[in-house]
């Protein structure tokens, strides 16, 4: 256990209120202080880390000079908090970070008054931040919105709409863009560029022996009452034309490490009557901790790690990670297929499309934090004769569902959808679980919807997608790795609509669907040990129904139970409704449908949170137990 750094300014620090009392003179040594806290914390957590060491700084200056929580901070996604949370009140439970019961790895509004608006997913910010503006305004009220967003959330259209809309706040709203050159993996495409040029450019350079003299001309107005912040943000412009464009004063950019040039800038926009601005901040992600600023990935997501050398507690061998499965598999189908292509949606390495693109490169394509585009992007590529594979995280694909529906659903393309994280995902909530896609997908005609109960299933299913050009077609599965399950070097092309029986038994069927699969047969262990036999089915496709196999199975057993990781509306609703306008349960037939509650569940260990969600095999036997209990009248007799 490495001792605890030393943190003497910090410990006087509890919210911004106490630090606001500092001499600006001491934010230099509060900041490191701030960020030898979080790497020591995120030692112990894992989490996100890069993004949060860039914004030490300027989380520091902007909890300085803006009278947070008056002044709304609005963080765009918020895996960039943890200094954030740390000076609001949340020291004392940093090391609980993104576990059961503890905090969240994103901003939070149950959490804290410092939290105004919760994220995780990219690029809301500046919508939230202008919601709270514009309140403010309406209700006469102080209190200004301040967005920090990242490049990388700046590739998302969210973000434009929000400043297309922006003008009407005028200087209640501030936009920080947090520029370190990286997403998740480096950044892509023409707003990259763009910010690249911008701060390459010469009166950037320049700026920095400008900052000097820059930061006693701007105290001195601080002094003699404001210039229109247009004459610093027009004076200082090295490029910031596309904000300007819409309706922005650009500031920047500048060194956002430096806090002589962060806190007279923040008190000038602070104090300006012009806006809304838009303040270019230029950082390092991962700055301050050399493992991090070393790694390809800034140690975005990194698990829990040895603070002195960096090296990460991750568990090494075992089975292999769901996405890479997938990478592999499209690689390896891509070779005899050149209309294979794959689109992420700034994921590629938790998707398993860098995989994909070290073997086809030219048919790889990171759009950026761009779901919404990206689907239609596919449903383009569909429509052109070739068979674009969208891999874009369950909760992530949510933001693109009309495109789903309306670019491609009703044309009825053949775009594939590999879906991963379906289900429950562990430590970053409710957030990112993917819980809906059954229901939202499964709903819609012309819709294929698949899930692998294992990484030979999913195999199987990206082949069978790779080869069904019938329209739209999607495979689900889950975060983390495998069961071990031998993937066979020959594919097997799925009958579409038609699942399989993996147990046979007589009484009680159990209909799984997806990775559930394994608590499904330890519950048949458990039934057939108290003298029930059980049929285990893994019915593969949520769309269309194997109905053959539904009906022979609830005309041959007592008790119909079905399982699957996603929330109501998906398989078990299907299947109840099949059967009940085929009149099968008209009879005694007894069948209980299995799912996700109807809650959103935070943050634990994914098995803890199966177990909160009751679908482990001790729920399905109980769930087959009281079945069983309840008469022809539906009325539950005493248990035994
Ligand atoms: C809609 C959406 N898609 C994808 C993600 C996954 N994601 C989380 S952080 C991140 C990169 C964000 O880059 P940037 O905004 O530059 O922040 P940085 O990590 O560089 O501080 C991505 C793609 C997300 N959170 N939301
Ligand atoms: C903050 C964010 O949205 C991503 O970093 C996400 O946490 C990645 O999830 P995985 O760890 O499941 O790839
Ligand atoms: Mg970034």
């Amino acid at each position: 256990m490495s001792e605890r750094p030393k943190t003497p300014l910090l410990d006087t620090v509890n919210t911004p209120d106490d630090l606001r009392k500092l001499e600006k003179d001491q934010l230099r040594q509060l900041s490191d202080e701030l960020r030898a806290e979080m790497i020591d914390a995120v030692g112990t957590t894992g989490g996100h880390l890069g993004s949060g060491l860039g914004v030490v700084e300027l989380t520091t200056a902007i909890h300085y000079v803006f009278n947070t929580p008056e002044d709304k901070l609005v963080w765009d996604v918020g895996h960039q908090c943890y200094p954030h949370k740390i000076l609001t009140g949340r020291r004392d439970r940093i090391r609980t970070l993104r576990q059961g019961g503890g905090l969240s790895g994103f901003t939070k509004r149950a959490e804290s008054e410092y939290d105004p608006f919760g994220a995780a997913h990219s690029s809301t910010s500046i919508s939230a931040a202008l919601g709270f503006a514009m309140a403010n305004k309406m209700q006469g009220r102080p209190g200004r919105g301040i967005a920090v967003i990242g490049d990388g959330a700046m590739s998302a259209g969210m973000a434009y709409e929000a400043m297309n809309n922006a003008e009407q706040a005028g200087n209640r709203l501030v936009v920080i863009l947090n520029d370190n050159d990286m997403s998740i993996a480096p950044p892509v495409g023409g707003l990259s560029a763009y910010l690249a040029r911008t701060v390459s450019s010469s009166e950037y350079l320049g700026l920095r022996s400008l900052a000097s003299r820059l930061s006693k001309k701007l105290s001195r107005r601080v002094h003699h009452g404001l210039e229109k912040a247009e004459e610093y943000a027009r004076g200082m412009v090295t490029g910031g034309t596309l904000f300007e464009e819409l309706g922005f004063y650009y500031v920047g950019p500048i060194d956002g490490h430096n806090l002589d040039h962060l806190i007279p800038v923040l008190e000038n926009v602070r104090d300006s009557e012009q806006g809304p601005v838009l303040i270019h901040v230029v950082t390092k992600k991962g700055k301050g901790y050399a493992p991090a600023e070393n790694s390809a990935d800034k140690y975005h997501g990194v698990a829990k790690f040895d603070v002195v050398t960096g090296e990460q507690k991750k568990s090494k061998g075992g089975p292999p990670a769901y996405q890479n499965v997938f990478g592999e598999t499209l690689a390896k189908l891509a070779n005899d297929d050149p209309r294979i292509c794959a689109i992420t949606a700034a994921m590629p390495s938790g998707t398993g499309v860098d995989k994909f693109a070290k073997a086809h490169p030219d048919k790889a394509f990171d759009v950026g934090i761009a779901e919404q585009h990206g689907v239609t992007f596919a449903a383009g590529l569909a429509a052109e004769g070739m068979r674009p594979f969208a891999a874009i995280y369950s909760t992530f694909l949510q933001r693109a569902y009309d495109q789903v529906v309306h670019d491609v659903a009703i044309q009825n393309l053949p775009v594939r959808f590999a879906i991963d994280r379906a289900g429950l995902v562990g430590a970053d909530g409710c957030t990112h679980a993917g819980s809906f896609d059954i229901t939202y997908l499964a709903t819609l005609p012309n819709m294929v919807v698949m899930a692998a109960a294992d990484e030979a299933e999913l195999a199987h299913m990206t082949y069978t997608a790779a080869e069904y050009d019938d329209g739209p077609i999607a495979f689900r599965y889950p975060r983390g790795s495998g069961t071990g399950v031998e993937i066979p070097e020959k594919l097997e092309k799925l009958e579409i609509g038609k699942g399989r029986i993996v147990r046979e038994g007589t009484k009680v069927a159990i209909l799984s669907l997806g990775a559930r699969l394994e608590e499904a047969k330890k519950a048949a262990d458990q039934l057939e040990a108290k003298g029930l036999s059980t049929t285990v089915a893994d019915m593969r496709f949520a769309k269309p129904l194997d109905t053959d196999l539904i009906e022979k199975l609830m005309r041959s057993h007592e008790v119909v139970v079905t399982v699957e990781e996603g929330a109501i509306g998906g398989l078990g609703a299907h299947v109840l409704t099949f059967a009940s306008d085929e009149g099968l349960t008209d009879g005694g037939l007894k069948v209980r449908t299995m799912r996700l509650p109807d809650v959103f569940q935070d943050q634990d260990d994914p098995a803890k949170q199966y177990d909160e969600a009751g679908l482990n095999a001790p729920h399905i036997v109980d769930t087959v137990l009281g079945a069983l209990r309840h008469n022809s009248a539906g009325v539950e007799e005493a248990r035994a």
